[in-house]
């Protein structure tokens, strides 16, 4: 398997290919690799650990997320994990992750998700609302809009509505001091802020790259993971209560939230609470949904509005088609919008919030390819032998934007090619995921809450593009996987400047 090259600027004998990796782009190394040595080759991993497979040939690929019992996720990852989200759904391995993936299956259906819509749209229109107000003020003309800080709003009170019947009021958010936090959400934004905006410097390359080589007890010390920590303490304290409450069958929200759906299916064939559906297995789910989905949600709409900033006929074609509904904006009617539907998977395709997924091989496997690999040799490899130990990235932006596969047009933002036949490669050539992408991985693990993430996603766009038009400021913005695709601009993160005025019909 190749090796991208060893001269001293490219792999260090210290940090190895990652450092580069860490550097630049999300993604961006890997790119450039894929295309010099194919979808699948090794790099040197830092700190001496064992070479690192990166995958994106689809056939491995789907060969490793299919095996979940084979392929996990590596023991560092998951001690963090532990400490920041706790022992749910994310941690979860073998048959404890099938027990609680089929308790929580219900909350996440597709029926679930629509009886979500009504608050989808609530905190979605809140958005509107206070987007308008602040840029009314500055009349015809608009105003300069950081929009990183509005998309957390609807993200994180869409969540804890959906997810625990609690309002977190984020509406706060707009206009508040990081370091003097005043309310819950407030106190979750500033921590994760404060998280992100450490994350492009060299300690945190160094984190997750001493913390796979020595003990958790010793990395539970790093300020790293003690201020993530901070986040799931104050979702615990707001959600001890309400699941207390729920245990006891007294939880008070509308039926539809997920904790409601939980409790509701959890029970055994007497009308029991399953005991291992403990106070803390439902805390720690609650946790892993507000943090696995309430940024991950926010970049994605942060990346493709940016997007539409930058390309203003297809932000117009959008409006045109919002405007031109019959009908109220409602579930159905986003559901039905092709324009809508291919703006958010062109903003998927390029702008994957998680787009690093890592597995390591519990044992010596056989993986396939689909591309063959050619050996020195002269050999014809249809597939590849891997020890146990072996670690994987899966890097998900690369997978997508591969021009070998959507063609020379592939880093640009095109939403019509999902909706002109032949438009995207066909089939055969896409890996298996929602909709050919990776953005959601596949699989047994593959995202949980991938339907209140499109439909999250298609409701605030709706409600944002109808009424408020969106302008590029011409500054460049680069997209740094700082926990999740974060933008950054002259060396800032968590700033995205957009040009923001009331739209013209
Ligand atoms: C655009 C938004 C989102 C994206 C791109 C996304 C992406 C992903 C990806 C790639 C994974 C697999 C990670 C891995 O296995 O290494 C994942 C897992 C997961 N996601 Fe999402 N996610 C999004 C939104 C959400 C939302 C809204 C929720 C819940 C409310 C959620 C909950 C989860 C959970 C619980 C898992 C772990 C599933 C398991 O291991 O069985 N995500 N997500």
């Amino acid at each position: 398997m190749s090796f991208p090259p060893k001269s001293s600027r490219i792999a260090t004998w210290l940090w190895g290919h990652e450092l580069l990796a860490f550097e630049n782009d999300a993604n961006h190394m890997y790119s450039t690799w894929v295309r010099q040595f194919g979808p699948l080759f090794k790099i040197k991993a830092a700190l001496f650990h064992p070479d690192i497979i990166i995958a994106t040939d689809r056939a491995a690929v789907r060969h490793i997320y299919a095996n979940s019992k084979t392929y996990i996720k590596t023991p560092a990852f998951r001690n963090q994990v532990a400490k920041i989200l706790g022992k749910g759904l994310v941690w979860a391995e073998g048959d404890d992750h099938a027990f609680q993936r089929r308790i929580l299956g219900p909350a996440f259906s597709a029926e679930s998700i629509k009886g979500m819509a009504n608050d989808v749209f609530e905190c979605a229109e809140q958005l509107e609302s206070l987007l308008v107000n602040h840029v009314r003020a500055y009349g015809e003309q608009g105003t300069l809009v950081n929009i990183f800080k509005y998309t957390s709003i609807p993200t994180l009170d869409i969540i804890g509505r959906v997810g625990f019947g609690h309002d977190f009021n984020a509406a706060s958010l707009a206009d508040f001091d990081p370091a003097a936090p005043e309310t819950d959400a407030q106190t979750m934004i500033a921590t994760w802020a404060g998280v992100m905006h450490k994350a492009y410097t060299f300690p945190a390359f160094l984190a997750p790259v001493i913390v796979r080589a020595v003990p958790a007890w010793l990395s539970a010390r790093l300020s790293h993971t003690q201020a993530q920590n901070r986040i799931s303490t104050t979702i615990a304290r707001i959600a001890a209560p309400i699941v207390s409450a729920a245990q006891r069958g007294e939880h008070s929200g509308n039926g539809k939230d997920i904790l409601s759906i939980l409790t509701r299916a959890g029970k055994d064939s007497e009308g029991k609470l399953r005991e291992e559906l403990t106070d803390e297995t439902i805390i720690s789910n609650i946790n892993t949904f507000i943090i696995a989905g309430q940024q991950t949600t926010a970049d994605a709409l942060n990346f493709t509005l940016l997007e539409l900033a930058q390309h203003p006929e297809a932000q117009q074609k959008l409006r045109s088609e919002l405007l031109a509904s019959e009908s109220n904006l409602d579930y159905d009617s986003v559901q039905e919008m092709p324009y809508l539907d291919a703006v958010v998977k062109e903003g998927l395709r390029l702008h994957s919030p998680l787009p690093q997924p890592e597995r390591l091989a519990l044992q010596d496997d056989v993986i396939p390819l689909s591309t063959p690999i050619h050996t020195a040799s002269g050999e014809i490899l249809h597939s590849i032998r891997i020890s146990k130990g072996q670690a994987f990235y899966l890097p998900v932006i690369t997978a997508q934007t591969d021009p070998s596969v959507w063609g020379p047009e592939a880093y640009t933002f095109i939403p019509e090619r999902w909706l002109s036949p032949g438009g995207i490669p066909s089939q055969h050539e896409l890996p298996h995921g929602w909709s050919g992408l990776l953005a959601f991985a596949d699989g047994p693990r593959n995202c949980i809450g991938y339907r209140l993430a499109v439909m999250e996603m298609k409701v605030i766009l709706a409600v944002l593009i109808r009424s408020l038009e969106f302008r590029d400021t011409g500054v460049p913005v680069r997209q740094r996987l700082l926990q999740t695709l974060s933008p950054m601009v002259n060396g800032e993160a968590g700033v995205l400047p957009l040009h923001v005025k009331i739209a013209s019909a």
